[in-house]
């Protein structure tokens, strides 16, 4: 070591016993001197000398925080500044607070010796006290989790590749059905039961099926299913119903199957009476699709007579909620007392319609209501004169309701609870604590189909609440970011690029499916007229049209007689049409569900398809950043079209948006 070298805290320390240190010390030795002596006698000699040691224990720690403070305050070379406030470095606490004490006291002495009251006072620097921090946020999961049903917590994780043979012969297989609906499953090309009905037979279905239309000592739970779009919901529900429902004796509504559709209602209805064949069971609809009167005389078998237990000729009933309060304010003898099941199809759809607070009048219609009186039923006027006041008559009512009845009152009498068991299925059900409440679900079970993350921690119920939804893994997802005014030519080029034949495609409003149909129809004509190809057929399919036109143009896109259906969001729930290869959003979709709907009506029941999204350059970072937060932007992959790609195609799209120009123009 060389004798430049700057000097070790060893040697510097005797040095380092500056005039203020010395002072301390004397200050500490006066202390020490009047510091009353507690204990006494021979006793406390040993803890005298302890304390003494203490003392001097805790003097050599003093010395060393002061020595240090000494060393980091007063290096030799500076100059001490008496008054000015010094940026200490960053000492333990109680260090710190010693060293604060020790430095107003010097610099109290200092200002007296040093006598210049003309220096303006400068206060010594106040306690660093730690900034104030806000307490750990709770995760979004933590938050998400807030308030729900515990019961979605505890939900039953089906695999989506989960599946079940359909065997033909005495031996269900595991499957709980009866060799009737086996045989008939087959005869409809259906051999495997898929992963959402895998779970929900053995749940709903008991072994022994007979006497289970009435279970008022042993009410069933309810269920709440979240399944991806095409994975086989209908015949989850549909399979059970018809199964439990087909030992009835007489026909009284035992089944009520709500959709927010009509279309649904008919899609549904077929699906069920396809699997009623053979079965005495009577299926109905109520869509308002029909006058009032004939749904009535549809649905009820006796409205001559007031009947406490109703008369129904139907054993399931389909229906939008609308109609279905029409019926239960305003049809005699229209009753939901013998409900043994209530499927809410679409539920996340359905709760979020409040109309005429459907929900509610409907639960309440299930339960016994003493206040409730047939007479509150009108008759119809044809029928008021072969009316019979029979309302005396407890008729058929049901084991529930009958109960209620009772004049003879007994110790034996157990209240009997609705057999009516609530089917809730979505492949995007709601989270909201606040709508499933409403349902009052007794002991709700969940079954979600997806698949187990092991690496994750959260509970599987958390991909639910935070609606990260699970899709059809056959899906194939894209984006293409465009410019708005290339967006039509953009389309024009995917379809013919990539042949497509069977599509549908979205659009944000019927103006705009209409002004799209129009541009493609004009650009179809340019193009067969400039070539030998054959130009594809597109129509609109809107809620303007005529019920009749719709289920028209549905059906010729199903025969694939139209080979483009351009629609709003109207048909991009539930639709289930087999051949459909491209889902189109042509506009962008508002919200996450929105999207997971229309891309669902491709790549159903395990079969490939492809789904497109153009975005408009200003949405792009709204729609990556939906995606984004139901972790699911990994998925959509870009899709890149150049101004090469697009140049054959220019001068017919430029002709056909002249055409088009040219017809609004001879309209307005
Ligand atoms: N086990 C099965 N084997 C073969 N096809 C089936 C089976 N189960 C259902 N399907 C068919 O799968 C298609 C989709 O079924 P379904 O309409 O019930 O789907 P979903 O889950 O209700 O979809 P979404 O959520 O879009 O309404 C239908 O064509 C149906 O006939």
């Amino acid at each position: 070591m060389s004798s430049t070298a700057p000097a070790g805290p060893s040697t510097s320390t005797s040095k380092q016993k500056t005039k203020s240190k010395q002072r301390y010390l004397k200050r500490k030795k006066e202390r020490r001197k009047h510091r009353p002596k507690t204990a006494t006698g021979n006793q406390d000699e040993q803890s005298d000398t302890d304390n003494e040691e203490t003392e001097k224990k805790r003097d050599d720690v003093d010395d060393t925080i002061v020595d240090q403070a000494v060393e980091e305050q007063e290096p030799e070379h500076v100059t001490k500044t008496p008054n000015r406030p010094k940026k200490r470095p960053r000492l333990d606490e109680d260090e710190d607070v010693e060293m604060l004490e020790e430095e107003n006291i010097e610099a109290d002495e200092i200002d007296v010796s040093q006598e210049k009251p003309s220096t303006p006072e400068v206060l010594p620097a106040l306690p660093s006290f730690p900034l104030p921090a806000h307490p750990n946020a709770p995760s979004k999961s933590v938050l998400a989790l807030q308030g729900l049903d515990e019961a979605l917590l505890g939900a039953e994780l089906v695999s989506p590749s989960t599946t079940l043979s359909i065997p033909l012969g005495k031996d269900d297989g595991g499957t709980r059905l009866s060799e009737r609906m086996r045989k008939r499953l087959r005869d409809l090309g259906i051999t495997q039961l898929f992963a959402v009905q895998t779970a929900l037979l053995p749940f709903l279905i008991p072994l022994d099926t007979s006497s289970q239309l009435y279970l008022p000592y042993n009410p069933p739970r309810d269920v709440c299913v979240s399944a991806p779009t095409g994975s086989g919901k209908t015949l989850a529900y549909a399979l059970p119903i018809i199964e439990l429902l087909s030992t009835r004796v007489i026909t009284r509504l035992r089944a009520l199957i709500v959709l927010p559709t009509r279309d649904l209602v008919s899609q549904v209805r077929e699906t069920m009476e396809a699997l009623c064949k053979g079965t005495k069971l009577k299926i109905g609809t109520a869509t308002g699709q029909h006058s009032f009167s004939h749904e009535q005389s549809q649905l009820i078998q006796d409205q001559t007579s007031r009947l406490k237990g109703g008369s129904s000729k139907v054993d399931i009933l389909i229906c939008t909620p609308g109609r279905l309060i029409d019926h239960l304010v305003g049809t005699p003898n229209f009753t939901l007392q013998h409900l043994r099941f209530l499927v809410v199809d679409e539920a996340d759809r359905l709760l979020a319609q409040s109309f005429q607070d459907w929900l509610t009048q409907v639960l309440a219609a299930t339960r016994f209501q003493p206040q409730a009186s047939v007479e509150d039923f009108p008759i119809p006027q044809s029928n008021q004169e072969s009316c019979i006041l029979d309302s005396h008559i407890p008729d058929g009512l049901s084991p529930t309701f009958l109960n209620e009845y009772s004049t003879i009152p007994s110790f034996f009498t157990e209240k009997k609870a609705s057999s009516c068991q609530k089917l809730l299925f979505s492949a995007t059900l709601t989270r909201d604590p606040g709508k499933i409440s409403a349902l009052e679900l007794r002991d709700p079970k969940y079954f979600l189909v997806q698949e187990t993350n092991k690496d994750r921690l959260e509970p599987d119920a958390m991909n639910v609440v935070m609606e990260k939804f699970s899709m059809p893994s056959t899906l194939k997802e894209h984006m293409l970011v465009c410019d708005s005014s290339q967006k039509p030519l953009n389309f024009f080029h995917l379809v013919h690029t990539y042949h497509i034949r069977n599509a549908l495609v979205f659009t944000k409003s019927a103006e705009s499916t209409i002004r799209l149909v129009r541009l493609f129809e004009f650009f179809e004509k340019e193009k067969s007229g400039r070539s030998t190809s054959e130009s594809l057929v597109i129509r609109a399919y809107s809620s303007d049209l005529a019920p009749q036109e719709r289920k028209m143009i549905l059906e010729q896109f199903k025969n694939q007689k139209i080979n483009i259906l351009v629609c709003s969001d109207l048909i991009s729930r539930g639709i289930d049409i087999s051949h459909v290869s491209h889902v189109v959003s042509y506009d962008v979709p508002v919200d996450m569900r929105k999207y997971v709907h229309r891309v669902g009506r491709t790549a159903r029941a395990g079969r490939e398809g492809d789904a497109w999204t153009l975005v408009e350059q200003q949405e792009a970072r709204y729609f990556k950043q939906m995606l984004k937060d139901s972790e699911h932007l990994e998925r959509v992959k870009r899709l890149r079209v150049s101004e090469k790609d697009l140049a054959p195609l220019l001068p017919l799209y430029e002709t056909a948006l002249n055409h088009l120009k040219e017809l609004y123009s001879r309209q307005n």
